[in-house]
């Protein structure tokens, strides 16, 4: 473990309560470890026939006392470290959440969900384990040991039988040098092959309805069976490895016993020790073995959670690839969008995506963008929502370099609508009102009806309280689509773009939905993606991108006559439609 950042940040946080947890176990190994003392000085007595019925009663109250003071004080220290451990988790998974909300969408697709959700679960879960059982463990480990060996030496046990007698317990330190990297690194590959098996997982089920249509399960199963594998193998190896670690701890301690058994035998049958110290050594012997098998335990656990800590750890230390710049600014009011010599590759390709783009768009204007698929006309609306950022001096709105702009300002001025907008998993109602919860319901029905999505959903039984998604109802493409883009419009933006967002709406509906914009947004700036003309020609500037270039531009009627890109695109699509 390198980093403790996260983790000494919390103990130093709380170290009160640690301070208590620990205390509290020491008092409960002080009290364990008096047993086999009492129990030493009864058979003494009982021996040199001293023992009275007073005697048996007093000795059997002094244990049930210790005993009961052990129960209170570990469960009382047991319970408080568990809490700090639980409220660790608590805190580690909000911080995780809210870094993620920081990353940009290069890193989603670059990292995978699946790992990303495997260390919010397994590894702040391992983590925790560590924080709260590894400190119970420890201290218990550490001072039921020292406990034991100061109440050996109060009951006169000699020094030299007790040294010879621990011998054996010196080889654990090398045993854990040994094993703790193996250890490691076989923990290590668990974890990695349980979040390769999550994304798996995650892709597979999201990915079921194309499954079941290809009609291919048994591929589907065989592919997923083959990460299970590999987490059996994985953890096989990590059992193996661990199994022998924790079996060759305790044979220390068994021959720490032969070893006292022999001495102290021999001891006792000379008369340097009495008979209620060789049974008090023997027992103290058995009950330091809990605390060293609790040391293998300590150490394997420790293993295991390091390699999530450093983990958990890199992720909170990641920095947003996209951040506002140190002197950002907010975006002043409805602005122009100019656009000089955008060039832009994906980070990691050497192919532009867009080259040389040029364009002013004053604000009120709508323009229409179309091109082929791959054009890179959602790479250009990236870029302007800074999910990628431009280069330098590229992108301007209302005169400054969108870089320059804070990133809460540019986006909560401009409504974006995907193509595949994805909806949440809750009402219809609060689906729509999704930058606003407080959008009064009248309001998310007027922008349902624009979107011509207001029909279908009072015909629900629950109308706009309809819940979508797992537990609710699902929603066809089309109506996906609009209630997506009734979200979209709640959002008053300045600045609107539909990326392709009414593909799966019928020519009819896109008409009137179409219709509704131009008397709504009519002082608005709105960017129309699409791949159907009839999207965009009603637009006051049109522009055709080819291969990340701009090839063409001008209204509907200039672009017919030019007699290219555009004007036979209208008239595959015009006869497509009389066929
Ligand atoms: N995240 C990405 N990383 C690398 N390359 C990408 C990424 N997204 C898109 N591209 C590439 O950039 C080019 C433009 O893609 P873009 O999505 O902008 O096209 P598009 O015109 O919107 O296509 P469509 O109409 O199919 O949505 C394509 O060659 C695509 O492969």
């Amino acid at each position: 473990m390198k980093d403790r950042s996260i983790l000494t940040d919390y103990v130093q946080k709380h170290w009160r309560y640690y301070l208590l947890a620990v205390s509290l176990i020491i008092l409960s190994n002080i009290g364990q470890a008096a047993i086999p003392r009492v129990l030493g000085q009864f058979t003494d007595a009982l021996l040199n026939g001293g023992i009275q019925y007073q005697m048996i009663i007093e000795y059997s109250l002094i244990l049930a006392v210790i005993g009961i003071m052990y129960n209170l004080f570990f469960g009382a220290g047991q319970f408080t470290v568990m809490r700090l451990g639980r409220k660790f988790e608590f805190e580690m998974r909000q911080s995780l959440f809210s870094k993620f909300s920081t990353l940009s969408e290069y890193y989603f697709s670059k990292q995978g969900t699946g790992k990303l959700l495997s260390s919010m679960t397994n590894d702040v879960n391992s983590v925790r384990e560590s924080i709260s059982n590894g400190v119970t463990m420890t201290t218990n480990a550490i001072f039921l040991f020292l406990s034991c060996i100061v109440m050996m030496l109060l009951s006169h046990i000699p020094l030299y039988l007790i040294l010879v007698s621990v011998i054996p317990m010196v080889g654990i330190p090398f045993l854990v040098i040994y094993f703790g990297p193996r250890i490691r690194k076989r923990s290590q590959n668990v974890q990695e092959s349980l979040a390769v098996m999550t994304e798996s997982a995650e892709e597979q089920l999201s990915g079921i309805r194309v499954t079941k249509t290809f009609a291919i399960e048994p591929t589907a199963r065989q592919r997923f069976g083959t990460t299970v594998n590999h987490i059996r193998d994985n953890q096989l190896h990590l059992v193996r490895m661990s199994s022998l670690f924790q079996a060759a701890v305790p044979f220390l301690g068994a021959l720490s016993l032969v070893i006292s058994l022999l001495y102290g035998g021999y001891l006792t049958i000379q008369g340097t020790i009495t008979i209620g110290n060789f049974i008090a050594l023997t027992l103290y012997l058995r009950i330091m073995s809990g605390p060293l098998q609790q040391i293998g335990n300590v150490i394997n656990m420790m293993q295991r959670s390091g390699a999530s800590l450093d983990r958990v750890n890199r992720l909170l230390a990641e920095k947003p690839d996209i951040e506002d710049h140190p002197n950002a600014q907010p975006l002043a009011s409805t602005p122009d969008l100019e656009i000089k010599h955008l060039s832009f590759a994906y980070p990691g390709s050497d192919r532009y995506a867009l080259s040389d783009i040029n364009l002013h768009i004053q604000a009120g204007q709508t323009v229409g963008i179309v091109g082929k698929t791959g054009s890179g006309k959602s790479t250009l609306v990236k870029l302007l929502l800074r999910l990628y950022d431009p280069p330098a001096n590229t992108v301007w709105l209302g005169g400054t370099d969108i870089r320059q702009i804070s990133l809460q300002s540019l986006r909560s001025r401009i409504a974006y609508v995907p193509q595949d907008g994805f909806l949440f998993s809750t009402t219809i109602r609060d689906n729509i009102a999704f930058s606003d919860r407080n959008t009064p319901l009248e309001k998310v029905e007027d922008h349902a009806r624009q979107a011509m999505i207001y029909d279908p959903i009072s015909n629900f039984p629950e109308g706009f309280d309809t819940k979508l998604g797992e537990r609710g109802i699902t929603l066809s493409g089309g109506q996906r689509q609009r209630t997506s883009l009734a979200r979209g419009l709640v959002k008053k933006g300045p600045i609107l773009i539909l990326d392709d967002s009414m593909s799966a709406v019928d020519a009819v509906t896109e008409t009137g939905i179409l219709n509704n914009l131009i008397r709504e947004r009519n002082n608005y700036t709105n960017l129309i993606i699409s791949h159907r003309i009839s999207a965009v020609k009603h637009a006051d500037l049109i522009i055709v991108l080819d291969e990340g270039t701009i090839v063409e531009r001008g209204t509907h009627q200039q672009l017919l006559q030019q007699q290219g890109i555009y004007s036979s695109l209208y008239q595959l699509q015009e006869e497509g439609l009389r066929a």
